[in-house]
Order: structure tokens, then sequence, then C-alpha cells
């Protein structure tokens, strides 16, 4: 079994620049973590104000130098976003290649992206953000990677040389984000068939957001597993940081022929970059779009709450606003709480406990049928197939055959509602 190489590195911050700045450290850290490096040195800065040449101070970015040296490490991570000429500074100065928090997040994105639309997506990101930092170490790491994912030669050359290269460079990328840009487009009209037929079918559309790692894709493989079609729906659950980046999207059909859409996607993390937000637009559109949002929390993590605010501005950056949302508060089997345990909106649980997983069932259930109505139905014998049809995907309460037809009684959603409104028998 070959053994991935993790590169150590250092990563760096400024402590009076970021809220929370333990916690965002040791977010910057499992992110290095994600990305096969690991953080070998730390380095921190008390200042007020970054500089805005090199973003530390001169003396910290002498220190920097001597301690890289020292402990021969090339590669420090900084826990910020840095303009183009700070990253240029700071690698002239200090000899190593500087990689920002967005830069970071691009390459970890780079490394996941299995699906079509996940790598045009993330390669639109990485090529705006490549843009303005042409001639600078994680540009030519960014390259080299969409480079290996296109099966080697696809990057353009990036070597230093002259005004006129860099002209060249410019417009190359340019082109080469049109490019994608268009081939996402092509394969987002295909989506939208989709999305229309599944509105058509008018079933609620529920979707599980939360943190990176909280455990999502798991709970979403626990809900299949009982209630979906199929043996081959399972989706991808791994403990590590974006392990999903597609969107899933699973029909489920409750013993009461009750029928939702479950749609499991893409992880927060805080600050994402908004390159990346903009280019995860259409796979995020499922949140935006849901009728029930279930926001899954790592209840084991000491950070949950402040992954829970990372969450909740995720969601206003990709514009969701007033949809109804459960909280999910995961791996209760990791602490000392009693599972599963439900108060109104809040349920405590473990995604892999089947209790859990029906005290969910429930909970989601209450919330998008609430509109069901029941009501009554005359359909003569000429429309068996409309008998059939509800026998299939409707909650028949009641059954009687009478001399005009088939009567039932059934709850119905709003779209077969209106659909067989012709057959509603009005009570006496
Ligand atoms: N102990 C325990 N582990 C869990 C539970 N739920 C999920 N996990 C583990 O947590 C890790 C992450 O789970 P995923 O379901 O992949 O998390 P996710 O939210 O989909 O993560 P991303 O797709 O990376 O954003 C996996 O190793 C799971 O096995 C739980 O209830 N208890
Ligand atoms: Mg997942």
């Amino acid at each position: 079994m070959s053994e991935i190489f993790v590169q150590p590195v250092i990563i760096a911050g400024m402590n009076k620049t970021v809220a929370n700045y333990d916690y965002a450290m040791s977010e910057l850290e499992a992110l290095v973590e994600a990305n096969h490096m690991e953080a070998a040195l730390r380095i921190d800065q008390n200042l007020e104000k970054p500089n805005p040449a090199t973003f530390f101070g001169k003396g910290k970015v002498v220190e920097i130098k001597e301690m890289a040296e020292a402990k021969e490490l090339n590669i420090m991570i900084v826990n910020a976003d840095l303009t183009p000429s700070q990253i240029r500074n700071l690698e002239t100065e200090t000899g190593l290649q500087i990689i920002d928090r967005t830069g970071l997040i691009l390459e970890i994105f780079g490394n996941r992206a299995r699906s079509k639309e996940a790598k045009l997506q993330v390669k639109i990101a990485q090529l705006q953000y490549q843009l303005p930092r042409l001639r600078t170490s994680i540009s030519n790491r960014l390259d080299q990677q969409a480079g290996a994912a296109a099966g080697g030669g696809g990057g353009f050359t990036n070597r230093g040389s002259g005004e006129t290269q860099l002209e060249l460079n410019r417009r190359t990328i340019q082109d080469r984000i049109s490019h994608a840009k268009h081939e996402l487009k092509e394969l987002n009209k295909d989506e939208e068939v989709r999305r229309a037929q599944r509105d058509k079918a008018g079933l609620p559309n529920v979707a599980l957001v939360g943190y990176t790692n909280a455990g999502k894709s798991t709970t979403m493989n626990g809900l299949v597993k009982l209630f979906g079609k199929g043996e081959d729906k399972q989706v991808f659950e791994k403990n590590m940081l974006f392990a999903t980046l597609d969107t899933s999207i699973r029909q489920l059909t409750f013993p009461d022929n009750k029928q939702l859409l479950l749609s499991d996607t893409v992880g927060f993390v805080s600050n994402l970059p908004h390159n990346l937000i903009n280019a995860f637009r259409s796979t995020l559109s499922e949140a935006a779009n849901a009728d029930l949002l279930i926001q899954v929390i790592d209840y084991a993590d000491p950070h949950y709450k402040e992954m829970m605010a990372t969450t909740e501005e995720t969601l206003k950056a990709i514009g969701v606003h007033d949809v109804p949302m459960l909280y999910a508060y995961n791996k209760a089997d990791l602490t000392e709480a009693n599972y599963p345990n439900q108060t109104d909106d809040q349920l405590i649980y473990a995604a892999k406990d089947e209790k859990s997983i029906q005290v969910l069932t429930k909970m989601i259930k209450a919330k998008v049928f609430k509109d069901y109505i029941t009501t009554t139905l005359l359909i003569p014998f000429n429309d068996g197939d409309v008998v059939a049809y509800l026998n299939d995907h409707a909650n028949i309460l009641k059954t009687d055959y009478l001399a005009d037809g088939t009567q039932l009684t059934v709850e119905l959603n709003a779209v077969d509602a209106q659909r067989y409104a012709k057959y509603i028998v009005t009570p006496a």
C-alpha cells in the first residue's frame, strides 16, 4: 500500500485581525490536514493592522525566513486572504511558497472534485483566483493541479518569463474561464430539465445542510436505507473535510405512500471563498429551493456553536432566507447526552442509530406534509387509472365501491388535490 506523502508546512496568522482567533487557527489546521499537509510550525503575530506590502510586519518576516530555514520548511499557509502583491512580496522576502486561506480551500476542492460539474465549478473558481496572481507559486500549484486533472499538459506556461508571456497567460486564462463557463451552462441545461420534472411531481424538497464533516451524508444514508428504493442509493461518507462536492438527490417513500426528495450537498467552512460560492451556486441551489432544511451539527465537536454560526452565514451568502429548519445535533454517541432526544425543532441523535432516524423522519414528515388535506373522491370506473395512481402515490384511508364508481378517502398534496379536484365529493 502506498502512503500519501504528508508535506510539513508553517501555519501563520495575525490574531488581532480575526474574531475567535484560536478557533480560526484550529479550523486552518484541519484544512491543512485535508490537503495532505501538517502544521510543523505555527507563527502568530499580534498586530492591529496587517502590513499592506507583506501582511506580517518587517521584523516578523525576517523571523519567519530564519525559522523556515532552520526547520527546512518550504511552504507557509496564512490564515487570511492576501492581496496578490502581499503573496509576491512575502515569497520574495522569505523564499517560501505562500498559500493563503482561499488558495488552500481551492486546492482541497481541486483534489476532491470527481463529477464533471464539480470539476468545472472548481476550475472556474481556481482560474478566477489565479488571474490576478500569476507569477505566484499558488497559481503554479493550482495550474499543475488543473493540468494533472486534464491528463497532463493542459496548463499554460508560467515560468517567470517576460511581460508578453504574462499577457499571453492572462488571455489564456480568460479563454479557459469562458470555455469552462460555457461547458457548465450546457451541463446545467440538463439539470434544469430534471429539476422542472421534479417540480412537476410536486414532491416536497428537503435539503441537508451544515458544516463539513458534520454527518450530512451519513444521515442521508440512514434515511435512504429505511425509505429509499434501490440498493445503489447510498452516498459517499467519510471522515474528511469536503467529502461531498456534488449534490445527490434521493426519493424517499414512507409506508403511508407519502414521498419527498432529499438532497445532500457540499459542506460549509467559515469564509468560503466568494469565487467558490459563485461557482457552486447551481450545486447549492438545491438548498435555496428547499421546503425544509435539516441543519446537521457535529454535537461532539467543542466548536459546534461556531460551526452553526458559519452555516447561518453561508446560507445567507448563497441567498437562502426564510426556509424552515430542523436542527439535527448529530454524533450524540460520542457525547454524554441521551439520544434520540427531541425538543420542538431540535433533535439530539446519532446518524447510525435507527431509532434516531425514525424520530428524525417523524419530525421531517410533520413539517413537510402539514399542508396535506384529507378529502373524499368519487372516481368513475372508467377512470380506473386514477385509482391505480392514488393507490401507489397517496395515503388511502378508506375505499368504498359504490354504484357509480370507487369512493376514496385519501390524504393529498396540493398538486394532486388540484389535479383531481373534479372528483371531490362535497359533503351533503
Ligand atoms: N460516531 C459517529 N460518527 C458519525 C456519525 N455521523 C457521521 N459520523 C462520521 O463522521 C464522518 C463524516 O460523516 P459524513 O456523513 O461524510 O459528513 P458530511 O457532513 O457529509 O461531510 P462533508 O461531505 O465532508 O461535508 C464520517 O466518518 C462518519 O462516519 C454519528 O452519529 N456518530
Ligand atoms: Mg457529505
